[in-house]
């Protein structure tokens, strides 16, 4: 397999935090297992508390319950970890930090002849996200001689409009924006990249994509797993900022964008721009009528028993943070004029499930209506499952064997396990190997989240205002019933709740 990745070292700033552990560790090891990685490559983490190189590849990799005890009795893992380096660092403490950083890396890069070539990845809290950089141009880490840098930001990318265009400033103004790589982790998701094929790689869904052939679209994004230890990060955040602002609308571009004039990041970005700044506000009293919170109430999940959201560690006793959004909105464009998209997402559903709902309008005329309802029941859907179960389902209607014309919904499903014998790669995996060959393509660009943002906040200040109600569903459920008025005006329209029943051994769930 061709290797077009640079050498380079990557630095982890917040190298101790949770999210280095359970993700950003295990997808370069996967890359080093796949044989991605450069011959000439280091991974060097860097946060507050003071370990030793050998202490660090310990919490990272031996007593991390994110590689399973057989990876760590096999000799390729410990090839891996003799990649893995660790700086003490405290960024506030400014400059003299950085310079600690600086020389390592310049022993670093000589032993293991990565040249001046840098990945600093920021997973550190947020606050630091133009601090870090600031200190990395200070000390001409972001522009090293002979070589590159390249900065990866983690999620939030700002709390509003206002605070991701001051971050974009202040990281625009120590790197190129072209350097910048806002990760989402959805875009790595193979399925969310499928959408891009689906549409543009065959012929017969373009002719039907737009408002002549489909009736309405709806995105679902539910979990069964509640806020858990994560209250005090969830109640500043909701799930309005926490998944739609960032990943959910992201999944929308893919469904609902023009096609890009090329695969590449300036034509697919271009194009997501565009479809975020056709969203019509939602604004005032449209606030109530087009979009439904609530908060979790104890009850039985797939999990277990829960205790309701204002019961969790960390979170207020009044909290009015949501943790069920459903929406419905339009596009103002000429593909989409008229057709009403839906988007919900919550904790503590009754499954683990992402997916993309099209469903068409129905024929002109229902001739076979005389002989039983089920004419007018049929639905052509096509069902894309971002997750779990990766796959697409296409919903039509076949005659029921015998007299008649009775007629009835049978679907075609393609599991995308079926494709390929390869696990589907890991979201963090692909978005770190894209960076580290230099493309942005899956990565969000800094004008585009701040539109998205743009998007969402008159729906955030309406709430702030008390403007709109805050319901409550009981854990478990599929959400507050609130959420069934939105489709009032959509005929035979709802929300399409995945079940889920045992095929076979292999296809285990259908959806
Ligand atoms: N965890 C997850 O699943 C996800 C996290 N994120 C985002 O990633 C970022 C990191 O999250 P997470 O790993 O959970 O957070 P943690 O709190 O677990 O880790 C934070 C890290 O930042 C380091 N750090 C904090 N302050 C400083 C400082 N002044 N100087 C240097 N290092 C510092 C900490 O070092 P030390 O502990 O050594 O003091 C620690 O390594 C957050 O912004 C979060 O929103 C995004 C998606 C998912
Ligand atoms: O970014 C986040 O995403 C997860 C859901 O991600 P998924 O890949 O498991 O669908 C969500 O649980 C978390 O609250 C949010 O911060």
């Amino acid at each position: 397999m061709p290797n077009s990745v640079p050498s380079h070292i990557l630095i982890i700033f917040g190298a101790s935090g949770d999210l280095a552990q359970r993700k950003l560790i295990p997808a370069v090891y996967d890359l080093y297992r796949g044989g991605y990685l450069p011959e000439h490559f280091a991974l060097l983490g860097a946060s507050r508390t003071d370990y030793t190189d050998e202490q660090f590849r310990d919490k990272v990799v031996f007593d991390s319950e994110f590689f399973t005890a057989e990876q760590k009795e096999q000799a390729q893992l410990k090839e891996f970890s003799k990649l893995l380096f660790y700086q003490d660092l405290k960024v506030y403490d400014g400059k003299e930090d950085i310079d600690k950083l600086k020389a390592r890396l310049d022993v670093l890069s000589q032993e293991f002849r990565t040249g001046s070539n840098y990945i600093f990845y920021l997973s550190t809290p947020p606050k630091l996200y133009s601090t870090i950089p600031g200190a990395l141009a200070a000390s001409g880490l972001n522009a090293p001689e002979g070589g590159w840098a390249r900065l990866v930001v983690e999620k939030p990318f700002g709390y509003d409009e206002a605070s991701a265009k001051k971050l974009n400033e202040d990281i625009q103004s120590f790197f190129p924006e072209n350097d910048i790589y806002r990760i989402d982790h959805y875009l790595g998701k193979e399925t969310v990249q499928n959408l891009l094929v689906t549409r543009f790689a065959n012929g017969f869904f373009e002719p039907l994509w737009n408002r002549n052939y489909i009736q309405s679209v709806q995105i679902t994004a539910a979990e069964t797993v509640g806020v858990g230890s994560r209250g005090g990060y969830y109640d500043g955040s909701g799930a309005m900022r926490d998944m739609i602002q960032n990943h959910l609308l992201q999944v929308l571009a893919h469904v609902a964008m023009e096609p890009p004039i090329r695969a590449d990041a300036v034509s697919i970005r271009g194009e997501k721009m565009k479809l975020f700044q056709s969203l019509r506000p939602i604004k005032g009293e449209t606030v109530a009528k087009q979009v439904v919170r609530a908060q979790y109430t104890a009850g039985d999940t797939k999990d277990g028993r829960v205790v309701s959201y204002r019961d969790a560690e960390g979170v207020p006793d009044d909290s009015t943070t949501e943790t069920y959004v459903a929406m419905k909105f339009f596009i103002d464009n000429w593909r989409w004029a008229g057709v009403p998209f839906f988007i919900r997402t919550g904790k503590c559903l009754p499954l683990k499930v992402t997916e993309v709902v099209i469903t068409f309008k129905n024929p002109p005329q229902a001739i076979f209506a005389e002989f039983d309802d089920y004419a007018m029941k049929c639905d052509n859907q096509l069902i894309i499952r971002i997750q779990p179960d990766e796959g697409m389902a296409m919903e039509f209607g076949m005659k029921v064997p015998g007299e008649g014309f009775r007629v009835k919904n049978v679907d075609m499903d393609f599991f995308y396990r079926d494709l390929t014998t390869q696990d589907v790669p890991e979201s963090y995996s692909r978005l770190l190997l894209d960076c580290m060959k230099g493309d942005p393509t899956l990565y969000a660009r800094g004008d585009s989240v701040e539109v998205a943002w743009a998007f969402t906040d008159p729906i955030i200040e309406a709430w702030e205002k008390g403007e709109a109600p805050l319901t409550t569903y009981e854990a478990g459920t599929w959400g507050p019933a609130e959420a069934d008025a939105l489709w009032s005006d959509v005929p035979n329209g709802g929300w399409r709740n995945p079940a889920e029943s045992l095929v076979d051994d292999k296809h285990y769930t259908k959806l």
